[in-house]
């Protein structure tokens, strides 16, 4: 697949469409995405991808068996996971989903009507992905499709949670990959940025593990909350208010697959230390 248009179409196409294109042709994590064998259903993937490697294969852990995935469309981190809880093969250019499904050009839609499922595990734990917009089935992957901003969202996630593996119905890891469209002007996106990462924080005070662990000495350690934020003043404050006081370590993480120009950052937060002491969360008043 090529993002270079012919000459009548680039005539045809305004100047920043035209640059669009002539981004996406030179981005290497497009050209991976839609060259790979995986067929990940985002650049995003590359992401998170890149974030468990580097970060001590925080996801990849074989005591991860919980984990949400908020702002989940179209589903690239979710096919990440479920690649790592063990639901679907994970894909190297010798084992890929063309060996298991001969008809990989199929959409996913597609092959799942005409094969029944694409997996051939069964894998661990489970694992729960929200948006505001569909998810096409993926192995493993519980979707609810619901706006995660909704008084119901909470209880719904919750439901879906609780397993019979999972009983108690808690998360180990929380990702937040959710952004609202940017609208333009800076103080609202910082605004809606804000909003997103304290409804965040106030799920996982209800629904992060917290586990007794015996090293030794009995220590505690929490389950992990990666957020994607705006850098801005504001998200520095969150952030020290928040995320510092109720978590072992907080890194800032600018991922390479993450665009230079963007101003997103992700904070991966470790050992969830189970709120008891932080300030009240700002309400609307
Ligand atoms: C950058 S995309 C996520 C990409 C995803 N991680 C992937 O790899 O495919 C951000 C997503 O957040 C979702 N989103 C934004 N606000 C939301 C909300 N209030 N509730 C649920 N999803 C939301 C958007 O619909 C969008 O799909």
């Amino acid at each position: 697949m090529s993002f270079r248009p012919c000459a009548v179409l680039r005539k045809k196409l305004s100047s920043s469409s035209q640059s669009w294109l002539a981004r996406q042709s030179r981005d290497p994590y497009v050209k991976q995405r839609v060259s790979s064998p995986t067929s990940y259903r985002s650049r995003s993937a590359f992401k998170l991808l890149e974030l468990d490697k580097g970060q001590k294969h925080f996801l990849s852990n074989s005591d991860v068996r919980a984990v949400v995935d908020l702002g989940a469309a179209p589903g690239g981190w979710s096919q990440v996971v479920a690649e790592k809880l063990g639901w679907v093969t994970p894909c190297t250019p010798e084992n890929s989903y063309a060996d298991l499904m001969p008809d990989f050009g199929l959409s996913d839609l597609a092959r799942i009507e005409k094969f029944g499922s694409w997996s051939s595990n069964v894998g661990r734990g489970v694992i729960v992905a929200v948006d505001l917009l569909p998810i096409a089935p993926i192995p493993g992957v519980h979707t609810l499709q619901m706006d995660f901003l909704s008084p119901r969202a909470a209880d719904a996630i919750k439901a879906a949670l609780t397993t019979p593996e999972n009983p108690s119905g808690m998360a180990d890891v929380i990702l937040s990959d959710m952004a609202a469209n940017f609208t333009g002007n800076k103080a609202h996106d910082v605004e809606m940025s804000l909003d997103i990462c304290h409804s965040v924080f106030e799920f996982a005070i209800n629904n992060l593990n917290v586990r007794e662990v015996h090293e030794g000495v009995l220590t505690k350690r929490g389950g992990t909350l990666l957020l994607k934020h705006f850098d801005h003043p504001l998200s520095q404050e969150f952030r020290v208010k928040y995320l510092k006081p109720n978590f072992l370590s907080v890194n800032y993480i600018k991922p390479s697959a993450s665009r230079a120009e963007s101003a997103e950052g992700y904070w991966l937060c470790r050992g969830w230390k189970g709120v008891e002491s932080s300030p009240p969360l700002p309400t609307d008043e």
